[in-house]
């Protein structure tokens, strides 16, 4: 770390990349395959998950949950419980190590909590619960399944690379791990991953943005804008990405059939605390987590890096921290350290808009701003799709009756991440972007 601040006592005001694990071609995925597998000694959990995956083990809120299904994720659960505490000693010599051992370890603990029947209260063995919480507070992240483990570090190559150079595409990966197999849950993986990929020339717009409001000459605000419509373009594609998850990925499939295992603690049906075991003992000097959301895009830094880069502000109404805030607490600490530094920026963009009086660089930067807002537009209508209707459907099947009229846009009291009315909650964060437009020029 020590030659990562000396870097950056540089005056570009934009980081050097590298240090924060932010590759020039990938971006915030990791530019080689992840690890697919953990060396030997910590084989035992490779293992278990194996065995969940293979078994196709049942959510334990199943509807029509047959006794054989119960009896198939207990005796896994048992198995679980029996295994002994293995050292995580060895795996912070390298952050590969913690990467892979992090999504292994969060995988199981998802099966572990997610098979559970919805009455019995959850307790995570010692076996899981220690080396999670080792590893967690290691890698400075919560021991819960995250973006990271689900999408960043969590690809191989579709068919082997050719050459040492080559790097992932839209097209040529796959995911490693997934609680399903289902390629529903793999498409919505992949489709985080796919805007990753297409927003990293985000990444250089932005650094060069940077570097012109600097200069902050007639020639630095023309290059400005062209950068702008330039991002402006990616952005819109970006969108069309998120739209294409709807290819592969069925809403009901995904609403019923993935989702549940990606539930954190804060989306318990009846509000269970997850007690680590183990957590409370003064040999092993362990954080015991304070709340634990699911893995959600909303961890991705680059939606977070263009929210910074852009003025859009996520102030919190109460005195709790904002959604977005919360979430960087969910990133790779070296990409939370990335934005860190970005929104320390002395000359913001937004405020360089408003100070420079010119009408083609105030469009140009509205238009980024509108395409970020259609984005949100665009991700507003997924969470309708794939959440809201679902939802819909199922408690109509539940109560035998057809509630399948109504607004699409009504949330019937569904909430996202933290218990908040989920389209509130999205609303709230689009009419945000919307509003960072600047309007009239200050004097
Ligand atoms: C089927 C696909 C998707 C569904 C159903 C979905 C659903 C949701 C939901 C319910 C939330 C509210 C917070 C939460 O409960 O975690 C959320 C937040 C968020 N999602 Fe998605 N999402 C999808 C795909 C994506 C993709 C591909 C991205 C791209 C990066 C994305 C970016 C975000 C962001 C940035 C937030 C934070 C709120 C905001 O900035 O508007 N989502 N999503």
């Amino acid at each position: 770390m020590a030659d990562a601040l000396e870097q950056l006592k540089t005056p570009n005001p934009f980081p050097v990349a590298h240090v924060f694990d932010v590759d020039q071609r990938t971006g915030f995925m990791a530019p080689q395959p992840p690890l697919a597998r953990l060396p030997e000694k910590w084989e035992t959990w490779e293992a278990v998950l194996d065995t969940a995956v293979a078994a196709k083990l049942q959510l334990g809120d199943k509807v029509g949950l047959t006794e054989a299904e119960a009896a198939a994720s207990k005796q896994w659960r048992d198995r679980v419980r029996k295994l002994a505490v293995v050292p995580t000693s060895g795996l912070g010599d390298s952050p590969v190590f913690l990467r892979r051992a992090h999504l292994v370890l969060a995988f199981i603990l998802h099966f572990y909590v997610q098979t559970l029947p919805p009455t019995e209260e959850v307790t995570i063995p010692r076996s899981i619960s220690i080396p999670i919480l080792q590893i967690a507070k290691e890698l400075d992240i919560p021991p819960v399944l995250t973006f990271s483990d689900t999408v960043l570090y969590n690809w191989d190559f579709r068919t082997p690379p050719t050459s040492e150079g080559d790097i992932p595409t839209a097209s040529n990966i796959h995911t490693q791990t997934m609680f399903t197999r289902l390629i529903d849950e793999e498409e919505f993986y992949l489709c985080s991953a796919r805007i990753e990929l297409r927003g990293v020339e985000i990444l250089e717009l932005m650094r060069l943005t940077m570097d012109e409001t600097f200069v902050g000459d007639v020639i630095a605000v023309r290059r400005i804008k062209d950068y702008l419509h330039t991002i402006a373009g990616i952005i819109a594609e970006l969108k069309t990405i998120l739209l294409s998850v709807k290819e592969h990925c069925n809403p009901d499939i995904y609403y019923n059939q993935v989702r549940p295992w990606l539930r954190g603690e804060d989306s318990s049906e009846n509000k269970r605390k997850w007690i680590f075991e183990g957590a409370d003992e003064e040999d092993f000097h362990l954080n015991i987590p304070m709340e634990l959301s699911g893995p959600s895009a909303g961890q991705s830094a680059m939606i977070h890096a263009l929210d910074i880069f852009l003025g859009v502000e996520h102030r919190s109404t109460s005195d709790q921290p904002s959604f977005m805030s919360r979430m960087q607490l969910y990133m790779p600490r070296n990409h939370r350290l990335f934005l860190d530094h970005i929104k320390a920026n002395p000359r913001p963009l937004r405020a360089f808009v408003m100070e420079a009086h010119d009408t083609g660089l105030l469009e140009a930067y509205n238009n980024a701003v509108l395409a970020l807002k259609e984005f949100r537009d665009a991700h507003m209508i997924i969470a309708a799709l794939y959440i809201l209707g679902p939802a819909r459907r199922a408690k109509a099947a539940a109560l035998g009756r057809d509630v399948s009229v109504g607004n699409a846009m009504e949330s019937d009291g569904v909430k996202g991440t933290g218990g908040t009315d989920l389209v509130k909650f999205l609303k709230d964060i689009r009419n945000r972007t919307g509003n960072t437009t600047v309007v009239v020029f200050t004097h």
